[in-house]
C-alpha cells in the first residue's frame, strides 16, 4: 500500500546527489536509470505508518565496531523494538542471489557505501511489513545521500538518533577480532571504512545533532556499562514505547 503518488521531479536533489556518487562507483553497477526503472518505485512513497499514532524511528550510527549490533540486541531485549540492520539485509541481499548481489558483495568488499536506492528499498519492505512500528535501524543512514532517500521515500524522520562514539584504534581491535566469516572485516577494508564513515557519515551525525535528536554515547567499557548510557535515552519515551 503507498501513500501517495508524487512526479519524479520532486526528487531532483536525491537524483543530483545520486548521480554524483553514482560516477564514482564501479562499472558494474546498475545503471541510474535501471535504478530508476527496475529497483524502487520512486513515483510512490513508502507507508510506514501504525493505524494510530506514528511510528518509533531511532538511527543508530557510528563507525565499523563502535557496537552497534551489539546495544541493539540490548535495546530489544529492553524496549521490544523492532531491530533493522542495514548491513544485514544487504548481506542477506547477497546470499540471495538478487540482481543487486554482486554489486552490493563488491560495494562492500571496498569498504563503500550501497546506493541510497537500494538500501531504503529494503528498509522499507521490512517497515511495510512489520506489525511493529518501532524501528531500531542500524547502520543507517551512512551518508547524507541515505539520510535524504530515507526521509523522501518513508516521508519519516528518527525520533531519536544515537551515536556510539569510539576511538578508531579501539573500533579496529574490535572488528578484526569479530570472528563472524565478514568479508569487510580484515585490515585493508577496516581502514576504508572508517575513512568512508569520517568522510561520509559524521556530516549525518552533525546533522542531527543540529536538530537537538543526537544522543552522543561513550562506546568505551563493558556492553553493561554502555547500555547504562542508552536506557536513560530509551526510558524518557517509555510510554510511547509501551503503545501499540
Ligand atoms: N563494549 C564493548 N567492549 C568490547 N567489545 C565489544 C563491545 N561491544 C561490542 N564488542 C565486540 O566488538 C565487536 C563489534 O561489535 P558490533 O556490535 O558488531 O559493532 P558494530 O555493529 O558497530 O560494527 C563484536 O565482536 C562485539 O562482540
Ligand atoms: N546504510 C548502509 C549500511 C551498510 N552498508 C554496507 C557498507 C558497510 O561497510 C557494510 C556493513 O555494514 P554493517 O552496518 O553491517 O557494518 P558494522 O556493523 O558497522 O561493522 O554494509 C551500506 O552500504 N549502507
Ligand atoms: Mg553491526
Amino acid at each position: 500500500m503507498w501513500r501517495r503518488a508524487t512526479s519524479l521531479a520532486s526528487f531532483s536533489p536525491l537524483v543530483s546527489s545520486f548521480k554524483s556518487s553514482f560516477f564514482i562507483q564501479e562499472a558494474s553497477r546498475p545503471k541510474i536509470w535501471e535504478m530508476f526503472t527496475t529497483g524502487i518505485p520512486l513515483q510512490e512513497k513508502g507507508n510506514i505508518r501504525p493505524k494510530h499514532g506514528a511510528p518509533f524511528i531511532t538511527f543508530v550510527l557510528g563507525g565499523p565496531g563502535s557496537g552497534k549490533g551489539t546495544q541493539c540486541a540490548k535495546i530489544v531485549d529492553t524496549y521490544g523494538l523492532k531491530h533493522l540492520s542495514a548491513g544485514d539485509l544487504l548481506r542477506k541481499e547477497i546470499a540471495s542471489d538478487s540482481e543487486y548481489g554482486s554489486m552490493i558483495l563488491n560495494t562492500i568488499r571496498l569498504g563503500k557505501i550501497v546506493p541510497s536506492e537500494v538500501t531504503v528499498k529494503l528498509l522499507r519492505k521490512e517497515m511495510e511489513s512489520s506489525d511493529n512500528h518501532k524501528f531500531l535501524i542500524d547502520g543507517f543512514p551512512r551518508s547524507e545521500e541515505n539520510r535524504i532517500a530515507f526521509e523522501e521515500i518513508m516521508e519519516a524522520e528518527p525520533d531519536i538518533v544515537l551515536f556510539f562514539n569510539c576511538p578508531e584504534e579501539e573500533m579496529v581491535k574490535r572488528v578484526l577480532s569479530r570472528n563472524q566469516g565478514r568479508i569487510d572485516d580484515n585490515l585493508h577494508t577496516v581502514r576504508k571504512r572508517l575513512k568512508v564513515f569520517e568522510e561520509l557519515n559524521l556530516p549525518v551525525i552533525e546533522h542531527y545533532a543540529k536538530r537537538g535528536k543526537l544522543h552522543k554515547i561513550d562506546a568505551v567499557g563493558t556492553v553493561d556499562e554502555i547500555f547504562e548510557q542508552v536506557r536513560p535515552i530509551f526510558a524518557a519515551y517509555e510510554r510511547r514505547l509501551k503503545e501499540s
